[in-house]
């Protein structure tokens, strides 16, 4: 395909050759007013300049400079191609004297496509929101929430002394958090009462729950062994966190190697964990589906049970029955109970088998858990209760907000992670090998793959290092960095969704969050989907990015709070469309007591990357050398485009992206609709911030036999009933990201 595609603003082309512009351009884009100045600048006619006395200058401004982006992408993009191909095409010596004296940009080459190509920043949206709502207080100092507590210790709660030891020399934990101060004596007494732990993210709650039930096992006077059968069960939502847990028991049970962990999850094979739960554990993580089929089909576990298993966990209650585990749950939890409880081996134990669950949300399925699992159970929260049970976020975590339109969603993002690259590089002055981490959440496994290649995979400057979901980037990237190819972008970028084999999320998993030789100094990017939005530990996350929204708000506390960890600083950016997006802002505004920030997508994010940033064409023709921000960033985006032009496919991945998110944002819990309504937003704004310069749908794109069915399917097919089941697709699609 032709480079030359695409240089084109605002006006489609005729297909024959050599004909003035002035006489076929038709402005197709904009408000009427931008189509009619356009059509009359490029027919030769000067549009009259008419103030209507209302704007005070900055209309005017905004204007004259949208007008100047689209003349400039004109003639430095369309002209140069358009003299690159009337070289190439062999014009005679006349046409090209024609050219040169006319002007380039009135004659147009038979080859260039009928694209529109629209204007970055014309025609977007206005943002309503000009205060915020909840305005940060830089001046207030603020004590990290979920911090280890300075004036307590973990003997004076009665852990075991072995695990206090344990936990000083090989962990470097001394001090209990508020929730571990909380649950803690809890389970150590003889209450055995069923608990509902609630706290903030990363405040430490699978400490809070594992150390008083390997303390009361240690402290018994009996021996135990991995034969001596299974003290506690934990069931988790997702396999990443399962494994997360799994080696939480492995580095606790490092001071007593005779108590064995067996991690039981989808993706790995049944028969090995057979083998060895056949050889005795004496603690049992696993996803729902996993657990209750051993439980069901490997004889060796239920006979191990009923003199041992006194604690049922369930971590991320909440999110277990959003996955409708619900039956599953109640399988397992019958089974469980069948099983006569004999408290002659180990009489210290509880004489009952406790329920505990915990999470950092809660809503009205948890309470159904509640049901089917606790009995009477008692609510440990450390944070503000009420009657909607609400968990603020750390309150050492820095939020921000942007409202950007449609359109620049992507070239914000690139910039955005441009500014992080570049403050990792001012860490690295001081510290050569420090690591920086970011993860930007996403709505869907399609669109995880098309952000991870567009920002990894420009020009082949990349190396793969763990299958295809690892990526460090070289020297000589157009897209990322988005500024300067000839700097060493020192950045690896990763992909995370429930679509990778088992094997390759795991590994992408090792690879962000160990230290190790290939890591060092580098900036690790994660683009993911909420599969990575609960439970998991990553260490020193600085930043989460969420470029789609969140599709319920306890969605939003864990996905930041993937951030902002024990104590520790972090920031998180929530990118917003203007428009009833912006109504959002009062909705989550009770979760963030500490206020936000509100950044603008153009002074503060775009300006700081494209002013003087020379951003270079990622074809043939010559660098900009531009110092205009707007004209580098169109530049930068502008590759893109060229990129999927010329690469089919990148350009399926950005189909397959687009069509996912919308059918994925059709997704949001209806309590949030009012904010999130595809309705509301402007498609075809939407499809070029994934490079597409039309909405799929009038690109052609679909087979010929697709439509057929789809049309057919349409005709059937009433508009609601269609509705639905686009959001069961969605729905369905988003359940499957977890992969049990
Ligand atoms: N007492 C402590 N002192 C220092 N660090 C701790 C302490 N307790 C836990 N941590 C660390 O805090 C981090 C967060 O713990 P954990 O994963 O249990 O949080 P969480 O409350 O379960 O978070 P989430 O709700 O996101 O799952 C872990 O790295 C853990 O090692």
């Amino acid at each position: 395909m032709s480079d030359d595609d695409g240089m084109l603003l605002n006006f489609t082309m005729s297909d024959e050759p050599n004909v003035a512009i002035s006489k076929r351009a038709t402005v197709t884009s904009g408000t009427w007013k931008e189509r009619r100045m356009m059509k009359m600048k490029l027919e030769g006619k000067e549009p009259k300049k008419r103030s209507n006395g209302k704007d005070d200058g900055s209309n005017r401004r905004n204007k004259r400079r949208d007008v100047a982006v689209d003349d400039l992408e004109m003639t430095n993009d369309a002209k140069a191609t358009w003299e690159s191909f009337s070289g190439e095409s062999g014009a005679s010596d006349n046409q090209k004297g024609k050219q040169k004296k006319d002007g380039p940009s009135n004659v147009i080459p038979a080859h260039i496509s009928s694209q529109v190509v629209t204007s970055l920043f014309t025609s977007n949206r206005k943002i309503d929101t000009l205060k915020n709502i909840n305005q940060k207080n830089e001046d207030e100092e603020t004590n990290p929430s979920n911090a280890p507590l300075i004036a307590d210790d973990f003997e004076s709660s009665g852990v075991s002394d072995i695990l206090v030891k344990h936990l000083h020399e090989k962990l470097k934990i001394d001090k209990p958090t508020s929730i571990q101060k909380l649950v803690l004596p809890q389970l150590l007494s003889n209450n055995n009462e069923d608990l509902f732990i609630h706290a903030q993210t990363g405040s430490g709650k699978t400490l809070a729950f594992l150390l008083p039930i390997l303390s009361r096992i240690l402290n018994m006077k009996t021996r135990v062994d991995r034969k001596s059968g299974c003290f506690a069960i934990i069931i988790i939502p997702t396999r990443e966190l399962a494994q997360q847990i799994y080696q939480v028991l492995i580095s606790l049970t490092g001071c007593c190697h005779y108590l064995v962990p067996c991690l039981l999850i989808g993706g790995e094979s049944k028969k090995s964990e057979k083998a060895r739960l056949r050889k005795g554990c004496n603690f049992i993580i696993g996803t729902p589906g996993r657990v209750l089929d051993h439980f069901q089909n490997t004889e060796s576990v239920k006979t191990q049970l009923g003199k041992s298993l006194r604690y049922l966990l369930f971590d991320e209650g909440d999110k277990l029955m959003e996955l409708g585990f619900e039956e599953t749950l109640s399988q397992i939890l019958s089974l469980i109970h069948s099983i006569p409880i004999d408290t002659s081996a180990f009489p210290s134990l509880p004489s009952r088998i406790v329920n505990i669950l915990s999470s950092a949300t809660t809503k009205g399925d948890v309470t159904k858990l509640g049901n089917v699992a606790l009995k009477n159970y008692k609510m440990i929260s450390n944070g503000k209760m009420d009657n909607n049970a609400l968990t603020s976020v750390p309150d050492q975590l820095v939020q921000s907000i942007t409202i950007v339109p449609p359109k620049l969603r992507l070239v914000t993002l690139g910039a955005y992670l441009d500014s992080l690259c570049k403050k990792h590089k001012q860490q690295k002055t001081k510290d050569a090998s420090h690591v920086s981490r970011t993860i930007i959440f996403l709505s869907c496994a399609d669109n995880v793959d098309f952000h991870y290649e567009v920002f990894s995979s420009s020009d082949s400057h990349h190396g793969n290092l763990v299958g295809d979901s690892v990526r460090i980037l070289t020297k000589g990237n157009t897209i990322f960095p988005s500024v300067d190819p000839e700097i060493n972008p020192d950045v690896i970028c990763y992909k995370l969704h429930g679509s990778l084999t088992q094997q390759m999320r795991t590994s992408t998993l090792q690879h962000f969050s160990k230290e190790s030789e290939t890591v060092a100094g580098k900036h690790l990017i994660m683009f993911c989907t909420d599969v990575a939005s609960r439970g998991l530990d990553l260490p020193q996350v600085g930043t989460v990015i969420e470029l789609d929204p969140p599709f319920a708000v306890e969605d939003h506390l864990h996905r930041i709070g993937r951030t902002a960890r024990a104590g520790k600083s972090g920031e998180s950016l929530l990118f917003l469309l203007p428009g009833e997006e912006e109504g959002y802002m009062e909705y989550i505004k009770p979760y963030h007591p500490k206020g936000w920030k509100m950044l603008n997508y153009t002074d503060d994010i775009l300006k700081p990357t494209f002013q003087n940033a020379a951003v270079s064409r990622n074809d043939k023709s010559k660098a900009r050398n531009s110092d205009e921000w707007d004209i580098n960033a169109t530049t930068w985006h502008l590759n893109l485009e060229r990129r999927l032009l010329e690469d089919n496919y990148m350009k399926e991945l950005a189909v397959k992206a687009y069509i996912s998110h919308t059918r994925a944002y059709a997704t949001h819990i209806s309590k949030e609709k009012k904010f999130f309504n595809i309705k509301f937003v402007h498609l075809g704004h939407l499809a070029k911030s994934f490079g597409l310069r039309e909405r799929p749908r009038t690109m052609g794109f679909q087979t010929a036999k697709h439509e057929e069915a789809e049309s057919k399917k349409a005709k059937r097919e009433n508009p609601k009933n269609k509705m639905f089941r686009l959001a069961r697709e969605a729905q369905k699609q988003s359940f499957s990201e977890f992969n049990y």
